[in-house]
């Protein structure tokens, strides 16, 4: 796992990382992959990459779909052309996720990613980069000559197993680290909790409203993704913010509860690719397609912190407000009982009235009646 954080750390500053294949038997290993994320590419990087003969982009099942290519493999790596010499990292870029077809005289056909491979792209979401890299498949020489750079230090080597897995490292590992009583505008009794996930890499903070001794039989729950925009400034993209405030207020209504805020900004992708989705929103595309040029699919959260936080909480039986089925699933897969849903609606307006008309069509949430109240 030690393995894991710190290549995550070294891909976040644009440092590449190998990741071997400790999947299967010896014999029928992938080969290990040199891999060099491709946001913030320098093109001096770029250049040593394209020279060898094994250079490949590796890009999301999702990332093919923009590229009207549809494959069942998760993932896939197009190698560079030998003609793609003398390719530039804008060009590279492009390729990973703007709205613009694949140039194929720089890129040969998709071909499914190896297990090192999907580990990498692994690694690049758990770095909230965007999930594209630029690969060299290593043979035994090649992974020779660079040994004495492992061996210094200089260059890091992960598990497959390990990265592909990067997510689920934390699940019962969560750490409570401090509390403290936090009075808020429209509730005069909350404590906030705060968590740390093992790897450190992100923190979630339960706001516990009331007192636990008096919370109905079925506690009333807020699972609530980061949304800086919203929830901060009152962006007008989304009902974030408002959802929040009255989150907080239902559940003070509700007998107490709590409000997990969890570090999920952008649906799980970041809040840099976050920005990213909402240039192309501009550009024309819905919420679900803009986040899929980029690689992701349409929601990249896991919600198995959010169950380690009930359970910390010692909260195992749940009224949830929310209108996301796919919320009230990840909560019962947890072992939680969802005894009811509360609705937990925002305001339609012409700003956001598309995102939210996206988001009932395209990813089944339950916002039909408000939707059809604001015709
Ligand atoms: N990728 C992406 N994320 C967005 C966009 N607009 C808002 N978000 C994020 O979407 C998430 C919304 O979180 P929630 O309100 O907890 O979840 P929800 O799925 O809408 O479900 P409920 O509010 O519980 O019904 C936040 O993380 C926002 O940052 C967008 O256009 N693209
Ligand atoms: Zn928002």
């Amino acid at each position: 796992m030690h393995q894991t954080e710190r290549a995550i750390f070294d891909l976040r500053r644009g440092v590449a990382v190998v990741i071997d294949d400790d999947t299967g038997s010896e014999t029928a290993r992938a080969p290990s992959v040199l891999v060099q994320p491709v946001e913030g590419l320098p093109d001096e990087e770029l250049a040593g990459f394209s020279g060898h003969r094994s250079a490949r982009l590796v890009i999301t099942r999702h990332r093919l779909r923009s590229l009207g290519v549809n494959t069942r493999a998760e993932a896939a790596s197009l190698p560079l052309r030998p003609t793609a010499s003398a390719v530039s990292a804008g060009i590279v870029l492009q390729a990973a996720c703007a709205d613009a077809p694949l140039d194929r005289e720089l890129f040969a056909e998709p071909q499914p990613a190896t297990v090192t491979e999907r580990a990498a792209l692994a690694l690049m979401r758990r770095a909230l980069l965007i999930p594209a890299a630029l690969t060299v498949r290593l043979n035994d020489r090649q992974r020779r000559a660079i040994q004495t750079q492992i061996d210094r230090g200089e260059l890091l080597t992960v598990p497959a197993r390990a990265a592909e897995h990067c997510f689920e490292l934390a699940a019962g590992l969560l750490k409570r680290v401090s509390e403290a009583r936090v009075p808020l505008n429209d509730v005069a009794e909350s404590r906030f909790v705060l968590f740390r996930e093992p790897d450190g890499l992100r923190e979630h903070v339960a706001v516990v409203i009331g007192h636990p001794e008096q919370w109905p039989d079925a506690v009333p729950v807020r699972m609530h993704s980061a949304c800086l925009t919203g929830d901060l400034f009152g962006s007008l993209r989304c009902d974030c913010g408002e959802q929040l405030r009255s989150g907080v207020r239902t559940i003070e209504e509700m007998g107490g509860g709590v409000l997990l805020y969890l570090a999920q900004e952008g649906r799980g992708i970041g809040l840099a690719n976050k920005l990213r989705a909402y240039t192309l929103q501009d550009q024309g595309h819905d919420t679900v397609d803009a986040d899929q040029i980029l690689g992701f699919g349409e929601d990249e959260r896991h919600y198995c912190v959010a169950v380690d936080m009930l359970a910390a909480l010692n909260i195992r039986k749940v009224r949830l407000l929310t209108n996301n089925p796919s919320k009230l699933r990840a909560l019962a897969q947890g072992g939680i009982e969802v005894a009811g849903r509360e609705k937990l609606y925002g305001q339609v307006t012409d700003e956001n009235r598309r995102y939210l008309t996206a988001k009932a069509s395209r990813s089944g949430h339950l916002l039909e009646e408000v939707l059809d109240a604001a015709k």
